[in-house]
């Protein structure tokens, strides 16, 4: 089976990401590049000043950019549509396609805890994706939208649902975030070398919010969010890619660190996608407490996976770090993977 996608936003830090997990992709045929006005009619080549370590593919350098309205892919027959746009320009953008029946997987914040939109990690809460009945009756649309997480949300919550079997009730998290984060004009490099910022806008809420949602309930009709109150403390440091986050966790059982460790090992979560990694948690154990590093384990799993370790417990909970490339597990990757399920579960 052969879907033709669409990426809305494709030449940017992320669209560059998905452009790059496309190629050779089993089931995706990519048969739509959009941009802004100023990138719209240029070739990708032109248009897309490219960053990834790997060269544009030969099919994509060619392709004409078009602009980011339904009208100007309206000849290219698209099923599914990836949008890594600004939140800002996704909000009123990204319903113009849905009104069309287009059905879109989105890495934008924009509309992410609305409460008839799937927010969905596959290998976590697929079931959630059913929200779409949900949307198509309240929005009167044919379409369908589906979210992916932040990207230092979605480092932590796999984690989490992996441990959750203890009864998690508490989570409190401190965050290390590359400079990737903020796409490739967001931190200047006289701010963050030699530098730390601790605040990035919007995050923390981020954080706190979406992680509960997508570790919630959800009956058929809505999604109830998990129980545990969460608190994040975002800071931006001057790695490249890779967020590495200190995870505080507090439970109503007494895990010790090997319980926590095993559960987070042996998480295979739901489902098995093309892009899903073979162990979606890799953990280090107690004999190398310096590891997960961004340099080393971000890369893991082809950057589609989260990395553990340093696992401990004191009488105040447990604590451990984690890590995952964020432009590729928290952001193109996660809208992929989503895709991936769309398809499965035969809403494209
Ligand atoms: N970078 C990261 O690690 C992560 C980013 N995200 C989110 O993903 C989204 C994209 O981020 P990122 O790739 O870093 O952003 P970039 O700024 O690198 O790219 C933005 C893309 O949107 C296009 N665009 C900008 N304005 C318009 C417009 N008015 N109409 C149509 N297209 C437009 C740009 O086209 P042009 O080249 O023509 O300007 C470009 O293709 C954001 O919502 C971001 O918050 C999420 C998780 C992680
Ligand atoms: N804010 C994140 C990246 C991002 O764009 O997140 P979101 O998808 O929630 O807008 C970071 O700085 O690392």
């Amino acid at each position: 089976m052969s879907v033709r996608v669409g990426i809305l936003g494709a030449t940017g830090a992320v669209g560059q990401r998905f452009i790059q997990l496309l190629d050779d992709h089993p089931t995706f045929d990519l048969a739509a590049v959009t941009a802004s006005a100023e990138s719209a009619g240029k070739t990708y080549r032109e248009a897309a000043k490219w960053r990834v370590d790997t060269p544009v593919p030969e099919g994509v350098a060619e392709m004409e950019v078009s602009e980011t309205t339904p009208a100007g892919i309206a000849d290219d027959d698209v099923d599914l549509l990836f949008s890594s746009l600004p939140s800002g320009v996704a909000a009123e953008v990204e319903p113009a396609f849905l009104a069309e029946g287009y059905v879109v997987s989105s890495n934008s914040s924009n509309d992410r805890m609305a409460a008839d939109v799937p927010l969905t990690i596959p290998e976590i809460n697929p079931s959630h994706l059913d929200l779409i009945e949900v949307q198509r009756d309240e929005r009167g649309w044919d379409g369908a939208l589906v979210k992916n997480p932040n990207c230092s949300t979605i480092t932590m919550v796999p984690t989490l649902a992996a441990i959750d079997e203890f009864g998690l009730e508490s989570v409190r998290v401190s965050t290390l975030q590359a400079v990737s984060g903020a796409g490739y004009s967001g931190v200047t490099s006289m701010e963050i070398i030699d530098n730390a910022i601790p605040h990035i806008g919007g995050e923390e809420d981020k954080m706190e919010t979406e992680s509960r949602k997508l570790l919630g309930e959800f009956d058929g009709a809505e999604v109830a969010l998990h129980g545990a109150d969460v608190a994040a403390s975002c800071n931006r440091i001057p790695t490249l890619d890779g967020h590495l986050e200190n995870v505080f966790a507090e439970f109503a059982e007494d895990p010790s660190p090997e319980d926590l460790r095993e559960a987070m090992r042996s998480f295979e979560g739901v489902g098995d996608l093309p892009s899903s990694p073979d162990q979606l948690i890799k953990v280090f154990g107690d004999d190398e407490p310096e590891r997960p590093q961004p340099r080393l384990d971000r890369t893991y799993a082809d950057g589609m996976g989260i990395v553990a370790g340093g696992v401990q417990t004191t009488d105040a909970g447990a604590k451990y770090n984690c890590l995952a490339h964020n432009t590729i597990c928290g952001a193109a990757g996660a809208s992929l993977l989503n895709g991936e399920l769309l398809v499965e579960e035969g809403y494209v």
